[in-house]
């Protein structure tokens, strides 16, 4: 669970989808000190994006590396071994027992957290179905949970619809990161599993990634401020 003295600023994760350093370090300037947790991902850091990783740790931000490590166990421990020197907060794997175990041992002792991703929030039953899976999404979440638990990963990445049945089957003490947040009216996009973000935190997320609605809205920083005001207004802070 995120420490319960967690700024609600910090419970916000701006995902930083954007394709170079310049245009993603412009975008840090303008959201200010309205936002103090960054994520990483597949575009900015197959762009380069790493080194920022390591920069905005150094500038006091926190960073979230989302690479969604799978692959052979030896393979995924030692990128995890790599990564684990940027000094990030987050790093993903997918939740499969092999990926998570290596990742789980190759943290060792570094601050970096391992979060599991369950079902993508882009998925429902029926692309489950395509991809070969005989659970819906309900079951294979609360599967993968359970696994990730048992094998000491230290949080979960879960869309907010399935936030408050994990809280109560993983209990109080691994975070809930969850993507799929929609501010009211905003367009879902590729999104299948979505939540507003006071609903989402009143469900159980400890933490909400949002990319398009605040990247793409005509005042990014008005955005997230306003993100952030419906999370303290859930969280009754
Ligand atoms: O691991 C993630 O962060 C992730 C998992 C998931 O199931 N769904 C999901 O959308 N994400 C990420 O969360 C972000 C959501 O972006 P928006 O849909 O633009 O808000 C993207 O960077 C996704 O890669």
């Amino acid at each position: 669970m995120a420490p319960a003295d967690t700024p609600d600023r910090d419970r916000l994760i701006v995902a930083l989808d954007l394709p170079d350093i310049r245009v993603a370090e412009a975008m840090v300037d303008r959201l200010g000190d309205s936002v103090g947790f960054y994520k990483i991902g597949y575009q900015l850091a197959y762009a380069g994006g790493l080194p920022l990783a390591r920069a905005l740790v150094g500038a006091g931000k926190k960073v979230f590396v989302d690479l969604k490590l799978h692959d052979i166990g030896n393979t995924v421990a030692r990128g995890v071994e790599s990564l684990s020197h940027l000094g990030a907060s987050f790093l993903t794997v997918h939740a499969y027992p092999q990926t998570m175990k290596a990742a789980v041992e190759a943290r060792g002792s570094s601050k970096v957290k391992i979060l599991a991703v369950t079902v993508l929030t882009s998925y429902d039953d029926r692309d489950l179905a395509d991809a070969g899976y005989r659970f819906g999404v309900r079951d294979l979440v609360e599967a993968r949970a359970r696994q990730a638990q048992a094998i000491g990963v230290d949080g979960l990445v879960c869309s907010p619809e399935e936030a408050a049945h994990l809280r109560g089957i993983v209990g109080p003490e691994m975070d809930l990161v969850t993507p799929g947040i929609r501010p009211a009216g905003a367009a879902a996009g590729d999104q299948k599993r979505i939540m507003t973000p006071a609903k989402a935190i009143a469900a159980g997320a400890s933490y909400l990634v949002v990319g398009r609605p605040v990247l793409d809205a005509p005042d990014p920083k008005a955005a997230a401020d306003a993100i952030v005001a419906e999370i303290t207004a859930a969280r009754g802070s």
